[in-house]
């Protein structure tokens, strides 16, 4: 059994997007807004950085309550002792990852299709990833995009945790959450906020008219 997390307002990071104000200061602030869990995302950062990025992140999260999880390297989320990974469906396996971490490491899958999610019932997982739900300039090569009736049908097939992601926005949330999203998982609408703490806010306050 995984530790507890809170899937509702998922904040998974990017470098370029956060600018000179830097991927640790956008998630104090974000989480200062809200966010309910983080995930460090880093495509380009040797192995060392990586660990020390998560272990800084690690500290900020846990200073309020928030569960860290780390993008695709398992090594990096076992020295840093990070709280999880997220994995695509090219990653490790998830047999892997709850090896490496153990049994109550939060480890989420991304889920591109109705028989992948499926597939997922029998996989140790806590939670699916519908991805993605809208076309993103932030990630290209994804498959195509589910929709809200793709997040419907996921929905069907499951009870774990679901969170939805790609280009999820401000105008686009609610109705995300209504075709059954337990969490919204967004990238851009926060990272690249002028105010990233007013952004995570104003998803915040869905959780109320949801
Ligand atoms: C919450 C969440 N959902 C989906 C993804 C995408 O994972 P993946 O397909 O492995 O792609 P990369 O992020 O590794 O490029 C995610 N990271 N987080
Ligand atoms: C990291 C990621 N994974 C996706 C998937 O579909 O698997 S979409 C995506 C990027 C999401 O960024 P934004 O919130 O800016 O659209
Ligand atoms: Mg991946």
């Amino acid at each position: 059994m995984s530790r507890p997390f809170d899937p509702f307002l998922y904040l998974v990071t990017d470098r370029a997007l956060a600018g000179p104000r830097g991927v640790a200061e956008t998630v104090r602030l974000a989480l200062d807004g809200g966010v309910t869990l983080v995930q460090l995302r880093e495509k380009a950062l040797a192995h060392e950085p990586f660990v020390e990025e998560a272990r800084r992140l690690r500290e900020i999260c846990h200073a309020r309550g928030v569960p860290l999880i780390v993008n695709d390297d398992l090594a990096v989320a076992r020295e840093a002792g990070a709280d999880g990974v997220h994995l695509g469906q090219s990653d490790a396996s998830v047999a892997q990852a709850r090896e490496t971490l153990g049994p109550d490491a939060i480890i989420g899958l991304s889920v591109e299709s109705v028989e992948q999610a499926q597939a997922a019932a029998q996989l140790e997982i806590d939670y699916m990833a519908a991805s993605p739900v809208f076309a993103t300039p932030t990630k290209t090569d994804t498959a195509l995009p589910l929709g809200l009736e793709g997040v419907r049908a996921i929905r069907r097939l499951t009870d774990k945790p679901l969170v939805a992601i790609g280009g999820i926005n401000h105008a686009n949330a609610l109705e995300v959450l209504q075709a059954g999203a337990d969490g919204l998982a967004v990238i851009s609408a926060i990272m690249a906020a002028p105010d990233p703490r007013q952004a995570a806010r104003e998803f915040h306050r869905l959780r109320s008219v949801h």
